[in-house]
């Protein structure tokens, strides 16, 4: 069997596991393979973030101009906006980025990966299998798969591939789950015409964020027709003649999904409870591993796991600084040395793209205190900076801060409604560096931009905290 050889070789070719190998051979001299078995990009640039995204920007342009006295009201164009889908997703194709590899000098392997010894990779390809071995290290870099549980597998449901790879719009569909994917294909699914209900077992959504972050995002869908169940479960999904017609269409006739609530009936409907890194059909056991093994780090020197098959926080941008962090680990340690990081643990943010944007970074008001910190906590309405007021006449939601009372420290932070996504990216910045509340107050933000909502949640802080904390 033909064996090939490079310094780091790369399982997965989604956002971590391309910047995994960029940052591991970059300006070292060293050579980096990445498999992939399906397109160089992974689920993000054609399956997950980028569709999605590329369907809900022009959702919320509508929103905007339809609550903006001056302008004429916008309207979604459903052709149009799934046109637009297929151009930011490349038409599925991936030679762009395979362009790019090649400009980084790294080598690109199409195939299927399986551990089958320590730093050896057999790849399996139409071309027959062949050998790779890493000289330095073995990076796992594959993934997630969506949940989908026995009991709905006969019903052929929905997937997130389906929604944002949609091609026929079900008139009614039923999501499943009421946690990001649920939340944002809500919107979009209804802005293309569907009628939609989503079912939750839970008694919110957006459960991990603020509770006021999911009753905002609840009474907008609702406002918007969405019907949403929650308190509800599924207790079984019948579907006649289910067909597997392919991503993006309706999946044969009639689902009837009985509920602890009573029966619904729809034509398609949609899984999103979540995802689980794809680590199973890895050859783990030929290297003595585990699943569990690889989610909790336990793993040799030669061997590491960035992105979503890590078990971490399943978000690119979060991904890609894994990547970053195990590259330049892999550099240094090829170069006899140990790289560069900061003691305090980088702070995980997260923008949920609905109306209204939810954005976070930290911990929520209950983690902090269950990580027993005494905490102090101001929020404020997010209309209150009048940059936020100007942009459009009714601004939904809050922004609030988490703050320890002791070191005065941000511990966590949230926005709600218009440039939550932006305005977040200071709290970011704010925990990473360390900077406490009354050094912050001197940051002055522009007026009248969102950025003086700043300015309101700190000064909404107990007057001690204009000053810093005692010895
Ligand atoms: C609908 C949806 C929307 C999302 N939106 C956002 C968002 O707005 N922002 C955000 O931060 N995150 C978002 N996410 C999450 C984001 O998509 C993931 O966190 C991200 O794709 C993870 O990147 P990754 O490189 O770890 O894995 P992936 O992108 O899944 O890439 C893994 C790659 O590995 C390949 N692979 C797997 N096994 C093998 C093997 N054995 N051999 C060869 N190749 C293999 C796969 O084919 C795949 O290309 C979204 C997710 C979904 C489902
Ligand atoms: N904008 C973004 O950053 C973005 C967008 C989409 C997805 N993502 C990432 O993708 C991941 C997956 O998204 P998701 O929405 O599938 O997961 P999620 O974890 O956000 O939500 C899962 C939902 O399904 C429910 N659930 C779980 N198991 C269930 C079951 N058996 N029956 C019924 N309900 C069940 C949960 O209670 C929750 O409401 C997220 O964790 C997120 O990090 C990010």
């Amino acid at each position: 069997m033909e064996t090939l050889e490079y310094d780091v070789v790369v399982i997965g070719g989604g956002p971590a596991g391309e910047n995994a190998a960029q940052y591991a051979v970059e300006g070292t001299g060293m050579t980096a393979a990445i498999i992939e078995r399906e397109l160089l990009g992974g689920e993000c640039s054609y399956w997950a973030c980028i569709p999605s995204k590329a369907l809900l920007r022009p959702v919320a342009a509508a929103d905007v101009t339809s609550d903006l006295p001056g302008v004429s009201s916008a309207h979604v164009a459903p052709k149009a906006l799934l046109e637009r889908r297929d151009t930011w997703v490349a038409h599925y194709d991936d030679s762009g980025q395979a362009k790019w590899a090649e400009g980084a000098d790294l080598a690109v392997l199409r195939g299927d990966a399986r551990l089958t010894g320590e730093r050896t990779v057999r790849l399996s390809s139409s071309d027959g299998d062949r050998v790779v071995r890493a000289r330095q290290a073995v990076v796992i870099a594959t993934g997630s798969a969506a949940n989908l549980p026995e009991d709905y597998a006969d019903a052929l449901p929905w997937g997130s591939r389906d929604a944002t790879g949609v091609l026929e719009v079900p008139d009614r569909l039923v999501v499943v789950g009421g946690g990001v994917v649920a939340c944002e294909a809500a919107t979009w699914m209804t802005a293309l015409g569907s009628s939609v209900t989503l079912v939750v077992r839970g008694d919110r959504l957006l459960a991990r964020a603020e509770p006021f972050a999911g009753e905002a995002v609840l009474a907008s869908l609702r406002e918007r027709g969405v019907t949403v169940l929650l308190d509800t479960s599924v207790e079984s999904v019948r579907r006649a003649d289910p067909a597997a017609t392919g991503t993006g269409r309706v999946h044969g006739g009639t689902v009837t999904i009985t509920t602890t609530g009573g029966e619904l009936e729809a034509d398609e409907v949609l899984l999103a409870i979540g995802r689980t890194p794809r680590l199973d059909d890895l050859g783990l056991d030929a290297v003595d591993l585990t699943p569990d093994d690889v989610t909790s780090g336990r793993l040799p020197e030669w061997l590491h796991a960035v992105g979503d098959a890590s078990g971490g926080p399943p978000l690119t941008h979060w991904g890609k600084h894994q990547a970053r962090v195990v590259g330049a680990r892999i550099a240094a340690a090829a170069a006899g040395e140990v790289a560069w990081e900061p003691d305090r643990e980088a702070p995980v943010p997260q923008v949920v793209f609905t109306e209204p944007e939810v954005a976070t970074v930290g911990l929520t008001e209950a983690e902090a205190r269950d990580a027993g910190h005494d905490v102090v906590v101001t929020r404020v309405p997010t209309s209150s900076a009048s940059g936020v007021a100007l942009m459009r006449d009714h601004v939904a939601g809050q922004a609030q801060l988490v703050v320890d009372a002791g070191s005065h420290l941000l511990l966590g932070a949230t926005f709600v409604g218009p440039q939550g996504g932006e305005l977040v990216h200071a709290a970011t910045i704010a925990i990473t560096g360390g900077t406490p509340v009354h050094v912050l107050r001197h940051a002055v933000a522009s007026f009248p931009t969102a950025s003086e909502l700043w300015l309101r949640l700190l000064e909404e802080l107990p007057p001690p905290f204009r000053r810093p904390p005692p010895a």
